[in-house]
């Protein structure tokens, strides 16, 4: 398997303030990551810091062999990071349609293939951003990132504050956009059950640093680890 992300010894945040220190890690192609940690610990940022929404002081990110220190979040996205932010920033004023084709760039993925996954937004193609409920935002905000055809996608709480069927719903298309489609992609989670089921390695951070790296699995199956590290059994 060959290398597509190479983080080391990064530090990162807000202006003058630095939230994260000293991370390494490193994601094969089409490896999936699981992101996590208790609250503020630095997830969110560590995403935001690849988008390149943070400030970088010191280290490195080398997606596919490129540096992204100096890219800006638009030609990163160019580089190959597809971005679904915790806020999800789908364009409210546009319809589901328009949101679509305003970032498409070519590839695997088009509008069509993502209304084959989520139907609803098939049946919501020519509402606007403000008339979806908070489920419908989330699958747009994955197909807005997967329609510009990324080589790794980034997934800041994806099921974050949804019912439990569209949490279903999107376990689901999330394992189909990992699994059987292969893409590379990094997940936050606060609530690691469900997404260290789906992924192949697990990060967790405490205080803006590495303090566990293992095969998903193996944490997985290590409750007591988990418990310590997150204050909860599985
Ligand atoms: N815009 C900002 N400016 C300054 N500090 C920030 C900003 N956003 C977050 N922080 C700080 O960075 C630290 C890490 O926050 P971050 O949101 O990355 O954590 P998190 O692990 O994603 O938490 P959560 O699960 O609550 O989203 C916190 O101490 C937070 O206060």
């Amino acid at each position: 398997m060959s290398e597509l992300l190479r983080i080391e010894k990064l530090s990162a945040g807000y202006g003058e303030a630095v939230v994260l220190h000293d991370i390494s890690l490193a994601l094969g192609e089409g490896q999936t990551l699981a992101l996590l940690g208790r609250n503020g610990t630095g997830k969110t940022t560590l995403i935001n810091t690849l988008a390149g929404a943070t400030r970088q002081h010191g280290g490195s990110i080398a997606l596919g062999g490129v540096a992204l220190h100096k890219l800006s979040p638009h030609q990163r996205a160019a580089a190959g990071i597809g971005w679904v932010p915790q806020e999800r920033n789908i364009f409210k004023s546009l319809t589901v349609h328009e949101n679509l084709t305003a970032v498409e760039r070519p590839g695997a993925w088009n509008p069509q293939r993502v209304y084959d996954m989520f139907p609803r937004l098939a049946e919501r193609k020519r509402n606007l951003g403000t008339q979806l409920s908070g489920g419908e935002q989330q699958m747009l905000a994955v197909g807005r990132a997967l329609v510009v055809n990324p080589r790794l996608l980034l997934l800041d709480e994806p099921l974050e504050g949804l019912a439990p069927i569209i949490v279903e719903e999107l376990l689901r298309a999330i394992r189909r956009i990992t699994q059987d489609e292969g893409l590379a992609a990094i997940i936050v989670e606060q609530h690691p059950q469900a997404i260290l089921a789906i992924s192949d390695e697990a990060v967790v951070l405490d205080h803006g640093t590495v303090v566990h790296a293992d095969r998903a699995a193996s944490l997985r199956a290590q409750p007591e680890v988990l418990e310590r590290l997150l204050g909860v059994a599985r």
